[in-house]
């Protein structure tokens, strides 16, 4: 359905007002998804997730700068299908609530998305009705602003905005960041129903706890190179499938895992102090911590 092929991607950075550079954020990526599969994309912040389902959809920030292939159904993506596909047979739930208009009603806004999706008005209004209450949104829910709602249930408006253009391929950007378990995990069901239903989807997501019961394939994105791709299955015992030391560390540090393993510290950091990656400025680091102390040793 979706095929990524050494998928390159800068963006300009002004030193001074006349002097450009560019940062590398996507360097040689490839990664496929199928029909009916859920393929996590993991990593922490900063490593580039955002910007690859901007590029898949077509909505990169001004002046990047692009290589590489995308297909969509075999067909090259260009920047004109893109357009085309978007909000129909391409659809991105959003990392931000922002996406949501606060002064417009649930209703509406899926209504508007089904609209875009081409449907008439009369039908759009149904249809919107239909998709909110498959995310199990009731009548309050349809007629409620932004602010009158859960973080849980304005993300499942999103889910129907993104479901209601009947895409084949559905990226969810941090669906459940936020999100206490209960509503966590029912986001994520409907992630799931949404690849039962034959639709390819990409989850963006730094919780790879969460992700990989309902994933198929998991790619380990770390400062913009894609370390691993794996089956979500490889994750298992103590790592012994994964090849890379980045996802055995990730894997490892998960706290049901944490106390059979080697932990790791992994943090957010702009400043990078990694001694093997003294080239890159932005991004993540992982130190490697002596097992004594794991106790204080948490995910974020
Ligand atoms: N519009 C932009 N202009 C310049 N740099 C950007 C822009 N958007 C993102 N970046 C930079 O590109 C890198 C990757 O950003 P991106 O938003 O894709 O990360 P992410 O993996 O989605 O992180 P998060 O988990 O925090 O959402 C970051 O270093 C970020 O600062
Ligand atoms: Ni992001």
């Amino acid at each position: 359905m979706l095929h990524i092929e050494n998928l390159t991607l800068q963006l300009p950075y002004y030193r001074r007002w006349f002097q450009r550079e560019w940062i590398t954020c996507l360097d040689n990526l490839s990664l496929s998804i199928q029909p009916g599969e859920i393929h996590a994309v993991i990593g922490a912040s900063g490593a580039g997730k955002s910007l690859l389902a901007s590029a898949i959809m077509g909505l990169l920030p001004e002046g990047a700068r692009i290589s590489g292939q995308l297909f969509f159904k075999k067909a090259p993506l260009t920047t004109e299908r893109q357009r085309q596909l978007r909000g129909r047979q391409l659809a991105l739930i959003p990392q931000s609530l922002n996406a949501l208009d606060p002064l417009v009603s649930s209703q509406r806004q899926v209504s508007w998305a089904a609209r875009r999706a081409g449907q008439s008005k009369t039908v759009a209004w149904h249809s919107a009705e239909h998709a909110l209450n498959h995310y199990q949104l009731d009548q309050h829910a349809h007629r409620a602003y932004p602010h009158q709602l859960s973080g849980g249930m304005a993300r499942r408006v999103l889910a129907a905005m993104a479901r209601i253009g009947n895409a084949s391929l559905i990226i969810a950007d941090e669906p459940s960041v936020g999100l206490d378990p209960q509503q966590r995990d029912r986001v994520l069901a409907s992630i799931k129903a949404l690849a039962l239903e034959g639709k390819a989807v990409m989850l963006i997501t730094h919780d790879l706890r969460h992700a990989l019961p309902i994933s198929d394939h998991v790619t380990i994105l770390r400062q913009g190179q894609c370390i691993e791709t794996t089956y979500a299955s490889a994750f298992r015992g103590h790592g012994e499938q994964l090849k890379s030391a980045y996802a055995r560390a990730l894997w490892n540090a998960l706290p049901d895992n944490a106390f059979e393993s080697d932990a790791i510290a992994i943090e957010n950091d702009n400043e990078s102090v990694n001694k093997n990656d003294s080239k890159r400025t932005a991004h993540t680091n992982v130190t490697v911590l002596p097992k004594e102390t794991i106790k204080e040793t948490r995910i974020a």
